[in-house]
């Protein structure tokens, strides 16, 4: 049994023709873990999943899953590893149990039907035809034929797309389940609170790098809190003040959303939130004014986000 990381990718290169599209990749799975990679759309999710998958070869660097390459040694991890593609390809005409079956018969160390139509909540539509069931439905068929196999490596690429939220929790409860039982999970993600719910750690992909890694936590450190208010319609934007900190002033960024005016602060060290507020209720009450949808949070995924997003604007990304 393989004994190191049950994932690794060293300085992963890939190419479509003269356009690099994953650019010194660099991350390791523990075996066991749940590993999110998040990103921009044509960030270099899918290709970095499908080489570690064995579609394609790296152009440069390494990638090993369960220490074999997966492209050069196919044949030695293709059991252990299970794969949930964004589209899969289904024969329409035949029924959810049907299809299991074709899958089960591909498989040496396969899970019975009833396990694998119980665990994607399919045993309802078992009788059903492929092209009969919706889209989310679709979604955990794929689910079910990547699992049959009782793999030790599981990629999910998008795994919830399309589905309603009560079936995203039902799926992510799926995972959760999986990962307890000791698969190791890589998946590949748009749902930030996806990420932030099934994740032991994460990377946020831009432009064909990982731009953040590390636990939710880590991501999360250092980008601070937030004080958010909607602006009153009497004050001009000009007007809301630089509350004013040891050394330094923090301004307003302002957004406009759902036809709302919000000013958000940003501090980024603990110590300076209790002060910051204080300036800000001081001059509202200076001016007989409530500040509606008044919120003291911490940063989330989505301010970390769409601050990588942010940070390196203009790069083609074709
Ligand atoms: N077969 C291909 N030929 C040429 N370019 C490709 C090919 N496949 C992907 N690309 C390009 O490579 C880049 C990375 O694509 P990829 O699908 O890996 O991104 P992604 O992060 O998975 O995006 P999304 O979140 O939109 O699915 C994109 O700019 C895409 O247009």
């Amino acid at each position: 049994m393989h004994t190191g990381s049950a994932i690794e990718v060293a300085d992963l290169r890939q190419r479509y023709g003269d356009f690099e599209a994953v650019r010194g990749v660099s991350f390791e799975v523990r075996p066991g873990e749940l590993f999110a990679l998040l990103g921009t759309n044509g960030a270099g999710k899918t290709t970095t999943l499908e080489t570690l998958e064995g579609y394609r070869s790296a152009h440069a660097g390494t990638v090993r899953v369960l220490g074999h390459d997966p492209h050069g040694d196919r044949r030695k991890v293709r059991h252990n590893m299970g794969v949930m593609l964004q589209e899969g390809g289904f024969f329409s005409d035949l029924n959810v149990a049907e299809t299991i079956d074709l899958w089960r018969d591909l498989t040496p160390r396969r899970r019975d039907r009833a396990e694998v139509l119980e665990l994607t909540g399919l045993r309802e539509k078992e009788k059903v035809r492929v092209r009969q069931l919706s889209g989310g439905q679709k979604r955990r068929l794929d689910l079910a034929l990547a699992i049959v196999g009782r793999p030790e490596v599981l990629f999910l690429d998008e795994p919830t797309t399309g589905m309603d939220p009560e079936a995203r929790r039902a799926t992510w409860q799926v995972i959760r389940d999986l990962v307890a039982d000791g698969t190791t999970v890589l998946l590949t993600t748009h749902y930030l609170e996806e990420a932030e719910q099934l994740a032991d750690r994460l990377a946020i992909m831009h432009h064909g790098r990982i731009e953040v890694a590390g636990t939710v936590g880590e991501v999360l450190a250092g980008h601070g809190d937030r004080i958010g208010f909607h602006v009153p319609a009497q004050v001009p934007v000009a007007e809301l003040p630089p509350l004013a900190l040891p050394g330094r002033s923090v301004e307003a960024q302002v957004a406009v959303n759902r036809g709302q005016t919000v000013a958000t602060y940003t501090l980024t060290e603990a110590a300076a939130l209790q002060r910051a507020l204080g300036e800000l209720l001081s001059w509202a009450d200076g001016r007989g004014l409530t500040l509606a949808g008044l919120q003291v949070r911490s940063a989330s995924l989505e301010d970390v986000f769409l601050h990588v997003v942010g940070q390196t604007p203009g790069e083609d990304d074709r």
